[in-house]
């Protein structure tokens, strides 16, 4: 039987920021134990490659590999048909891509399972807005009119629309997400900040509970985490937060 602390660590998305393998191992050793999922992003990737992907796969952890795609439909199936093969359980794209693209993702992935059958199925969400996007910058930097729920809510539809399985988002949005694409329709948060500690370029944030109080799916947290004197500490406080919101 999982612990309530299990469960919740298993909705806990740790961002392995980092720019070489030896940094993102030291944390990895840090936290072991702790059955999270942990999330390769653009600067590790860049640097290090697939290899990577594999290596978390053999220790056991779920991965979401974040590349946010976002080319024209023929790109887009091929990145999801090689990032598939590489056996990731989750990855996304860039809603703003349009309906067809985030189809061809989806594509990408379903003939990737038919030339390998042992393949599973990712989890395919898309971007909406940045978390560190401001109501301000939606409307007059990338000229998007009405509100950031209401530009949040249309794309959350529109990748529905596609098929796929849910979309990043804050945790503010969480709520009319759910609400307007139904409750089996995944949410991944970042924007999570425990109480008092640096915003940094974020804007739409919550703290762990808050998040967790909203609804959301999983929670993704870098900086509290990666750059706190004590990483485990941090991961372990921010997991008693998520199981006592629970
Ligand atoms: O797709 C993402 O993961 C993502 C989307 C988004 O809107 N905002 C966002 O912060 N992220 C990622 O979530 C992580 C948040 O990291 P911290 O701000 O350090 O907690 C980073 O790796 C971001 O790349």
């Amino acid at each position: 039987m999982m612990s309530t602390f299990e469960q919740a660590a298993g909705r806990l998305m740790i961002a392995l920021d980092y720019p070489t393998a030896e940094e993102a191992r030291k944390l990895i050793t840090d936290l072991e134990g702790i059955p999270c999922y942990m999330k390769l992003g653009m600067q590790l990737y860049y640097a290090v490659g697939p290899d990577f992907v594999r290596e978390l796969k053999k220790r056991g952890y779920r991965v979401f590999l974040d590349l946010k795609m976002h080319d024209i439909p023929n790109t887009v199936k091929g990145g999801a048909n090689s990032v598939t093969r590489l056996g990731v359980d989750m990855f996304n794209v860039h809603a703003a891509g349009g309906l067809k693209m985030m189809a061809a993702a989806l594509e990408g992935a379903k003939t990737a399972l038919e030339s390998d059958p042992s393949l599973a199925m990712p989890t395919i969400i898309a971007v909406t807005q940045l978390t560190s996007t401001s109501q301000e910058t939606l409307n007059q930097e990338i000229g998007i009119p009405g509100t950031m729920e209401e530009a949040v809510v249309a794309y959350a539809a529109l990748a529905k629309a596609a098929g796929l399985h849910g979309v990043v988002a804050s945790p503010l949005e969480v709520q009319a997400i759910k609400k307007h694409c139904g409750e089996s329709f995944k949410t991944i948060t970042p924007g999570i900040r425990p109480a008092g500690s640096a915003a940094g370029d974020q804007f739409r944030t919550l703290t762990p509970g808050d998040a967790m109080r909203q609804g959301t799916d999983f929670i993704v947290v870098g900086r509290p985490i990666t750059q706190a004197q004590d990483p485990r500490r941090a991961a372990e406080l921010i997991i008693e937060e998520m199981k006592e919101a629970w």
